[in-house]
């Protein structure tokens, strides 16, 4: 079988060596302009897991390999975005924007730095603000220069720690539309985190479900059979939506603790489709080690 464009294989992270694993066993592959939205509840693994992907914490068992070349360190390959933009204060929109161009470019002389930075920052709808400093924008308006700056580099992947977790209902609302517009644009592959369940029912092509810590597993892979057009006015509209939803909620509420309670040795992935499925999901049907 062909590999997918980046491919866990059973990794686990400890931090102490007398400790459990924060997670073990973790294999998923993400295929090449996938965009995949990451769930669980808090202290999981779901960062330790991006960090791991980014190369900024070294796994304490398995492997990353991205594009046929195993993740030993941070790299260009890979944008991040944090919740907290992380944007220099003293250097305007789009010297933000240059600033990393140019770490990815260095030979490209400003001009062309700059014509390349403008168009990202068109692209997330912050035209008119070039020339703003950090202090002058509201939070909505950073995160997308964060984003602007992560995707000007065009990096094979882009790793998203929730982005709009602090961002109010409105500006999320617009600046996840602004991200659907370029995403489709660019095919981006996106491996993102996320707590909000519509979003990821919005966002993500693929939603994995990481069971409960110590020893947390990516105990479901959603498959988002929802249309590619769906829009957050629209998606509201489809029994798919409501049936997806609900077996994203009944995980959090139920199985995630269940699973991990009854002991995570036999939990293997499963690729579930809750959108197709008609009448309520036997959501533990594959689990009967946690449906006791
Ligand atoms: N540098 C560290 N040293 C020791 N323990 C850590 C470190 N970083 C994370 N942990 C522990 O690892 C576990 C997983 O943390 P992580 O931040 O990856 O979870 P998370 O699922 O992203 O949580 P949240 O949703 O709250 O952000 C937690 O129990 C946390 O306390």
């Amino acid at each position: 079988m062909e590999k997918a464009f980046l491919t866990v294989e059973n990794l686990s992270k400890r931090y102490t060596d007398d400790g459990l694993p924060v997670f073990d066993q973790v294999s998923f592959g993400i295929d090449k302009g996938e965009f995949v939205c990451i769930i669980g509840h808090s202290g999981c693994g779901k960062t330790t897991i991006l960090n791991v992907l980014a190369g900024l914490e070294a796994p304490s068992g398995g492997v990353v390999i991205m594009d046929q070349r195993e993740v030993r360190g941070p790299s260009l390959d890979r944008g991040v975005v944090f919740q907290s933009h992380a944007l220099m204060p003293w250097f305007s929109v789009l010297g933000n924007v240059v600033f990393a161009v140019r770490s990815r470019w260095p030979d490209w002389p400003r001009a062309k730095a700059e014509e390349h930075a403008r168009r990202f920052i068109e692209m997330v709808g912050l035209k008119g603000a070039e020339h703003k400093k950090p202090s002058e924008l509201s939070g909505g308006m950073k995160q997308r220069v964060g984003i602007a700056r992560a995707f000007s580099i065009e990096p094979k992947m882009l790793l998203m720690d929730e982005p709009f977790g602090a961002l109010d209902a409105l500006t999320r609302g617009v600046v996840q539309d602004e991200l659907l517009k370029i995403c489709s644009a660019t095919r981006q592959t996106v491996f993102m985190i996320t707590h909000d369940v519509d979003e990821a029912i919005l966002l993500a092509d693929k939603i994995f479900l990481m069971s409960n810590g110590p020893r947390a597993r990516i105990a479901e892979v959603v498959v988002n059979t929802m249309p590619k057009t769906r829009t957050r006015e629209s998606m509201h509209h489809d029994p798919q939506f409501y049936r997806i939803r609900n077996h994203l909620v009944d995980f959090l509420v139920h199985r995630s603790r269940r699973i991990q309670e009854a002991g995570a040795e036999d939990v293997v992935t499963r690729v579930v489709m809750p959108g197709l499925e008609q009448g309520a999901p036997d959501a533990l049907a594959d689990f009967p080690q946690a449906a006791a």
